[in-house]
């Protein structure tokens, strides 16, 4: 079984656990579940330079990245250095990230944060929405069609915006529909953890110029987002680049002052 598959595997577990002991009516009782979103790809349409910079304590590919920092202190960090939205891993068991990240960054600031989650069920997406979340993920490696409508369609019902992410052209071509707002292109293979930016110039002619085309992973340099800009991305999801340093939110200031610059 692959590390997707385990995760994927997981995640059922825990969701069913879930709903076991928190009833969705519970959750729709948060005073967040009422909040007015704030739309990451408006925010991104509207922006020179697109970030969109990660919370990660580790992952399956790099295991320890980051302990010992606050999401508190990451999420002021990244607003203040002009970040467009923030991502919040929220999966414990190989993130390290919780709900109450997330909680504790809505606390924080007020720029779009997306849940990333592996999403499987709708309950995620009113759990999202009752932590504060504006936008979810959805990942087109583990979701059928079906699901994917299903999925993106009750998430646009909770005003929350839809960034759908692909690997390769089957991917893509299963997954276009009009309830997604963003297309992401992960330049990591899931399955096998390679990273390529590639990728995302590979499959950027076939996504429509409805969406707000997104790349995700393996970014660290000024040079490689001027370069997939010319593929038309205008979001650029970054996470390990800045968790791996002392302070996260500083970090992400040098980086986006010095876009600013070059742009
Ligand atoms: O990052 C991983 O190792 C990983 C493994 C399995 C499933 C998902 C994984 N990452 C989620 C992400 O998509 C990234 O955290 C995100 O795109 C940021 O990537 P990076 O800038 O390379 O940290």
């Amino acid at each position: 079984m692959n590390i997707l598959d385990k995760i994927i595997a997981d995640k059922h577990k825990e969701v069913a656990l879930k709903k076991s002991i928190i009833p969705i009516k519970q959750l729709e009782n948060s005073v967040l579940f009422d909040r007015e979103t704030n739309s990451l790809a408006k925010a991104l349409q509207n922006s020179d330079t697109g970030i969109i910079a990660e919370h990660k304590r580790r992952s399956p590919s790099k295991s320890v990245i980051n302990q010992k920092v606050s999401v508190q202190d990451v999420a002021d960090g990244y607003q203040n250095a002009g970040a467009c939205g923030m991502s919040v891993l929220s999966d414990g068991k190989y993130f390290g990230g919780s709900l109450e990240d997330l909680l504790l960054a809505r606390a924080t600031v007020q720029m779009p944060l997306l849940r990333k989650e592996f999403i499987i069920d709708e309950y995620q997406l009113v759990e999202a929405k009752a932590h504060g979340a504006d936008v979810i993920l959805l990942i087109a490696a583990v979701l059928s069609r079906d699901e994917i409508k299903s999925l993106s369609q009750f998430a646009k019902s909770l005003s929350l915006d839809v960034l759908l992410e692909v690997h390769n052209q089957d991917e893509l071509q299963k997954s276009i529909m009009p309830s997604l707002d963003m297309l992401g292109v992960n330049n990591r293979n899931l399955k096998t953890f390679e990273v390529s930016t590639d990728i995302s110039k590979t499959l950027s002619t076939q996504i429509p110029d409805d969406f707000v085309k997104v790349s995700e992973s393996g970014i660290s340099t000024i040079e490689a987002i001027k370069d997939l800009k010319q593929y038309g991305y205008k979001g650029f999801l970054i996470g390990e680049n800045f968790m791996k340093t002392e302070n996260p939110g500083a970090s992400a200031v040098e980086f986006i002052q010095k876009l600013n610059k070059d742009l």
